[in-house]
């Protein structure tokens, strides 16, 4: 048996169309959706990642604004940048880049942005709206795979027992509780798991959120399941690839996302639903 691809390139297209015309609308009721992303230091990665999100707010026809500092900002004058986007009625959603340097505590940063602008679901308000299902921003990378699940008819997954491997605070555990929502029935494995082969063997769904290569390989997965993978490793030659042994688990799977192509484009994708659900609800 070979999986299908759910292809995250294809479904971000369609989904940022329908941002595209959401966008189109409000700016005709003279609101236009609007982005910041503040970038701190020259982390490589980052630099790529900050691009290709402004990229795709131009694309979608969000306005964005891209805030580049040096290295040596200080926490202080971070907070202050950070209080000036929440008071500016052109910017509906914020997004701090991270990792910050070192000397910036990320989690006073994250905590100082307005709750109605947390785009990338990061606040204690957003986590805790979620925990208890309330309105709130989802984080972005979970709720791309959620969507990612939906485009393949499993958007209610009663009777279906899902297992995230992963425990962060960005992705394990908001994935664990949309994962609960839709209604599965959801294991949280991580480094402290006895034998992560035994629980995902069990699983209708895995979803792979470690940032490790080869996390779950083909003997891990039960035939047809559906293997969706967070992982953005390099393997020896360079080459971007997830946690999951693609080549192995593909032979088993009843669907897998690729890496690159999957989620990382589903995770911008859903920054900009979330930007425009930001605008909108501002402006009604
Ligand atoms: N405040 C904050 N919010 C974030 O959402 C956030 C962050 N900080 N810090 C870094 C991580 C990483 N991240 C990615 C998004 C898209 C791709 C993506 O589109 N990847 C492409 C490949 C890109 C390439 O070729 O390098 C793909 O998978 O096809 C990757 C990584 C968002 N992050």
């Amino acid at each position: 048996m070979t999986a299908q691809l759910i292809d995250g390139n294809a479904l971000s297209r369609q989904l940022r169309a329908e941002v595209a015309t959401r966008a189109a609308a409000l700016k005709a009721r003279g609101v236009t959706p609007g982005l910041a992303v503040v970038l701190v230091g020259d982390n490589p990665a980052s630099q790529v990642y900050v691009r290709n999100k402004v990229k795709a707010c131009e694309e979608a026809g969000l306005h964005s604004v891209l805030e580049k500092y040096d290295a040596s900002m200080t926490e202080a004058e971070l907070l202050a940048r950070v209080e000036a986007l929440n008071n500016d009625p052109s910017i509906h959603g914020i997004l701090v880049q991270l990792p910050l340097p070192k000397h910036i505590d990320d989690h006073k940063v994250i905590e100082a942005i307005s709750p109605l602008k947390d785009v990338d679901g990061f606040h204690v308000a957003s986590a805790g709206a979620l925990m208890v299902g309330e309105v709130g921003f989802k984080a972005c990378t979970p709720y791309g795979c959620m969507k990612m699940l939906e485009s393949i008819g499993m958007k209610d997954l009663r009777g279906k027992h899902a297992v995230v491997i992963g425990r962060s605070n960005i992705v394990g555990k908001p994935m664990a509780m949309m994962l609960l929502q839709a209604n599965a029935t959801v294991t949280i494995c991580h480094s402290g798991t006895a034998d992560l082969g035994a629980m995902t063997r069990q699983a209708d769904v895995i979803v792979a959120a470690v940032g490790k290569r080869d996390v779950l390989t083909a003997d891990m997965v039960k035939p047809g399941a559906v293997v969706i993978d967070v992982g953005m490793n390099r393997n020896d030659e360079g080459k971007l690839c997830g946690d999951v042994d693609f080549a192995g688990v593909k032979e088993v799977a009843g669907f897998i996302t690729p890496v690159p192509g999957g989620v990382g484009p589903m995770t911008i994708t859903m920054l900009l639903v979330n930007t425009m659900e930001a605008a909108e609800r501002s402006a009604s």
